[in-house]
């Protein structure tokens, strides 16, 4: 074995992004766009090439070596602990000792993010086990996605990490170190993962998300391990919804950086603020979303009429108008929305807002996507057309 090939998709939120934190509805979808990781051996010690973050950094086994052997703070006894209890770990005192390991001074804070993401879940996966490192190897990620844009890169990435650690795990058979619990990982199937593991690289994801985002809700790292389309509130099973035709939207970035822990970080100083207000705004998401969900579960069972996607249209409005007053739109997004409306469209932001992308779900009775295309782009705008529900995290 001297390669391995994991890929994870990126996704939209088609509605629920903020309220979704404070325990809303939200109905997210996978995109065709992926994560590419490529692990291979060469070299000597531990090569990371971060391609999209014009990052390469080599680390010698020497220092490597010393963090696997580092033992995992964890919240309960060791014995309770192996790389199927994500739950057990002390996020802070991890992170402390990785951040100490990548040297942050180094890096700017896009790679500081990511490598510390990577080595928080390298250090934690493969160092409860009783792997050997000899052998040189590099990783290398690739996204198809702009990175920090509101289509899920950090968590496509974080999925695309934590599924190849999974999978290198059971293809080199490691087993649990002797103080941490016995791990029972099936490794015959190495073609896939099965939904246990999905969870289990879901999960994961999870904790990474929490370095680059603060507080995630999960829906960003359920729908870039799932795939498909499903609602999703936190603390309940996500819910896949099949739909029986496809449905088409134009993907428009604002080509303007933001981050989104600082965006969702906004939202809760305004709602330390003007609670009942903002409290009420998020109620009113929660509704939006619910009625969206409704529409999206008509099209499982029966050919979508002209008033569903009306409907969808005048939803988009009112969520777009919402997330405006939480402060997480920005006058490049509004000028998206005004453009469209022109075509008889209706868009709103996705993700975290502040710039970044916006989505507009294209009926298929409308005539004249490219010119409203075109006229984006004239605008400065990137504008794509794609299909949602691409699959999930997979071993390519
Ligand atoms: N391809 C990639 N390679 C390395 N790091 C990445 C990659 N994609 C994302 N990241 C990490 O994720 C961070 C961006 O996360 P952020 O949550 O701000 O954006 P997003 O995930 O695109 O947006 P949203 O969460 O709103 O969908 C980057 O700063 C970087 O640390
Ligand atoms: C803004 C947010 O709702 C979506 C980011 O894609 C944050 C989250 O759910 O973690």
């Amino acid at each position: 074995m001297s390669k391995i090939r994991v890929s994870a998709p990126g996704k939209v939120i088609l509605h629920g992004e903020h309220s979704v934190v404070y325990d809303k509805l939200a109905v997210a979808a996978s995109l065709g766009l992926r994560t590419r990781l490529e692990y291979c051996e060469e070299g000597a010690g531990l090569r990371v090439e971060f391609g999209d973050l014009g990052l390469t950094q080599c680390y010698n086994f020497k220092d490597v070596h010393q963090l696997l052997s580092t033992q995992i703070p964890l919240t309960q006894p060791t014995a309770y602990y192996n790389l199927t209890h994500p739950e057990l770990l002390d996020h802070d005192k991890i992170t402390e000792i990785v951040e100490k390991f990548v040297d942050l001074n180094r890096h700017e804070p896009k790679q500081r993010q990511a490598l510390v993401s990577f080595f928080y879940l390298f250090f934690a996966i493969v160092g409860s086990t009783d792997s050997n490192l000899s052998d040189g190897f590099k990783l290398a990620v690739r996204s198809d996605l702009t990175v920090g844009a509101g289509t899920g890169s950090s968590a496509s990435f974080a999925v695309a990490i934590a599924a190849f650690l999974l999978h290198f795990v059971k293809v080199k058979k490691f087993k649990s170190k002797n103080l941490y619990k016995s791990l029972d990982l099936n490794v015959d199937n190495l073609q896939n993962f099965d939904t246990t593991e999905l969870d289990l690289v879901s999960k994961w994801a999870f904790q990474s998300e929490r370095i680059i985002h603060g507080t995630p809700s999960g829906v960003d790292n359920t729908i870039c391990t799932f795939g498909g389309l499903v609602s999703f509130r936190k603390g309940t099973r996500p819910q896949k919804i099949t739909l029986s035709s496809k449905i088409t939207l134009i993907l428009i970035d604002t080509n303007t950086p933001r981050d989104t822990k600082t965006l969702v970080g906004k939202v809760a100083t305004k709602r330390a603020k003007y609670r009942p207000i903002i409290d009420a705004i998020l109620d009113a998401m929660d509704h939006t979303t619910i009625s969206a969900l409704d529409y999206f579960q008509k099209m499982e069972t029966s050919d979508v009429s002209g008033e569903t996607y009306d409907a969808l249209g005048e939803l988009a409005d009112l969520n777009q108008n919402l997330l405006r007053c939480l402060g997480v739109s920005h006058p490049k997004l509004d000028q998206a929305c005004e453009i469209l409306a022109t075509f008889g469209l209706h868009c709103k932001l996705t993700g975290a807002g502040g710039g970044g992308c916006a989505i507009c779900v294209v009926p298929p009775s409308v005539k004249g996507v490219e010119k409203a295309i075109t006229e984006l782009k004239l605008n400065g705008f990137g504008a794509v057309l794609t299909d949602l529900g691409g699959c999930g995290v997979r071993v390519d």
